[in-house]
């Protein structure tokens, strides 16, 4: 019997024969490896498979953390330093088991398509908004991000940007290097005692709520659930409530349906006359057109924008027109700065993601964990050890209705069960179970029936994912 290719993890070019089960039964025990966050994979564990006919495609700069990670285990890391143009992001995710991005990768629906062995998605970053969450868990493919190890450098960004806008620093530091000699008080101002207006108390905001009460702000914030202030920052009712009352508006949700233009021509003039506009969330939460016009009118005092509509997929001299067009208008208009999407990029922060995600995709391809998975429901079971060589690990990901699981369970009845664990996430139900005394042979005829089950479900959720044996 062979295994179909898209539910085994195995790659052609490092095991020229035709795929087979051999791969999951070189059971050895796994090397102890551990970063310095946190043991990724505790000592004396089975190694499930070869981990060589893994291949992992990382794009846009991801830190070496990760890739060091996923070499050490040795998978095959192929690593870009920019994100891919269409045509070679659909070759490049042909055939590699997991793919690593950050924000500017949008893995469309029919992006993921072309992937025929995706197992795993690692977003490098907070945001999942440019992975298809929903349509990667009906192929079986599941997502990691990291939800906070950026918080805290987007936040000393918003705070350094605040302060720049008050005194007008990126004006007065152009005329200097233009010239130009230009000593004034006029309209720079201290930030103590002054209000933040923070959209989407988060991660970020709550840390930036911390950080600026600390310089002697008092922080206002809108969000869309109830949440509990940190220090006297308080929560306020409606967003033009924050918006009528607050010197520096600063935004940090996430990119939805309902964020998209949040800050339209309405909500600018709403603002206090006098105050800044500070965006390090998403570029499509602002309207471009109406700030460039509100900032020309001279309602705002500044703004500070470091995410755009369009960004552009690597470094050097910007064309995006989106991008282009209003940032032409805008940058000719006093007290605004401009970055290029750096909020997280700082080398704390990438090197932490590097550990968390790389972390995170190691524990699912080796083990089928999904713990902080963002489109997958959580589940582990604890790691096989060498007492336990003859085990199987069986994960089955498949349509959360019933009878699926009572069907999977009667195949997985004809042997020990030794623990298993089941969880759902809307649609979509996770099964891993470990098995006891299973040879070779056993483990082909499993197979073959849970093929024949899989037949039986939709073919997009793509079942079957058995993951490792570990007889020898
Ligand atoms: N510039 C950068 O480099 C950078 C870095 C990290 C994150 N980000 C962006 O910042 C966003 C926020 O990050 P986070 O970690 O704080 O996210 P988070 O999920 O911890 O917090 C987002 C908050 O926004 C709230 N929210 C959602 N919709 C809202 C709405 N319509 N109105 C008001 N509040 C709303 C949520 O309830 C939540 O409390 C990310 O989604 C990402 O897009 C940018
Ligand atoms: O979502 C995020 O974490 C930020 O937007 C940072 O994205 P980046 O990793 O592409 O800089």
């Amino acid at each position: 019997m062979t295994i179909p290719r898209d539910i085994i993890p195995l790659s052609n070019t490092v095991v020229p024969s035709s795929p087979s089960l051999s791969a999951f039964f070189n059971a050895g025990a796994s090397p102890s490896y551990e970063t310095s966050y946190f043991p990724v994979v505790p000592k004396k564990q089975l190694k499930p498979f070869n981990t060589g006919d893994i291949r992992i495609l990382l794009l846009e700069d991801i830190d070496r953390t990760a890739r060091e990670l996923l070499q050490k285990e040795g998978y095959q890391v192929e690593s870009h330093t920019s994100s891919l143009r269409d045509s070679e992001l659909a070759e490049k995710i042909r055939d590699v088991h997991v793919i690593g991005i950050r924000s500017k990768t949008k893995l469309t629906a029919s992006v993921l398509d072309h992937a025929e062995n995706l197992l795993a998605i690692g977003c490098f970053c907070i945001g999942t908004d440019q992975v298809d969450l929903e349509y990667a868990a009906k192929r079986g493919v599941t997502v990691f991000n990291s939800p906070f190890s950026n918080s805290r450098s987007v936040a000393e960004l918003v705070i350094a940007e605040v302060i720049m806008l008050a005194r007008r620093i990126c004006d007065k530091s152009m005329e200097m290097h233009f010239g130009t000699w230009q000593k004034g008080s006029t309209r720079s101002r201290e930030i103590r005692g002054k209000v933040l207006g923070i959209i989407g108390y988060g991660h970020i905001g709550s840390q930036l709520s911390v950080l600026a009460e600390s310089m002697g702000m008092s922080v206002l914030f809108y969000d869309v659930v109830p949440l509990m202030a940190i220090g006297k920052a308080k929560q306020v009712k409606s967003l033009a409530e924050l918006l009528v009352s607050s010197d520096f508006v600063t935004l940090h949700v996430p990119e939805t349906l309902e964020t998209r233009d949040l800050i339209g021509r309405t909500e600018l003039e709403t603002m206090k006359k006098g105050s800044y506009l500070i965006n390090a969330s998403r570029g499509c939460v602002v309207d471009l057109q109406a700030l460039c016009e509100v900032m020309r009118s001279g309602h705002l005092a500044g703004a500070a924008l470091d995410v755009f509509p369009r960004e552009p997929s690597d470094d050097g001299p910007y064309f995006n027109e989106d991008l282009a067009r209003w940032v032409t208008e805008i940058r000719d208009l006093p007290n605004i700065i401009l970055t290029p999407h750096i909020g997280g990029s700082t080398e704390e922060a990438q090197e932490a993601i590097g550990a968390e995600v790389g972390g995170a995709l190691l524990r699912y391809i080796n083990f089928g964990c999904t713990i902080g998975a963002a489109n997958m429901p959580e589940v582990t079971l604890r790691s096989l050890t060498v007492a336990e060589e003859s085990h199987l690990r069986v994960i089955f990901i498949h349509q959360n209705r019933p009878g699926v699981l009572r069907q999977v369970n009667d195949i997985l009845g004809d042997h020990n069960v030794d623990k298993q664990m089941s969880d759902s996430r809307g649609d979509i139900a996770y099964m891993m179970a470990d098995i006891s005394k299973v040879d070779s042979t056993e483990v082909q005829a499993l197979y073959t029936k849970l093929e024949v089950l899989s037949c039986e479900i939709p073919k997009f959720l793509s079942p079957l994912r058995p993951y490792f044996g570990s007889t020898r």
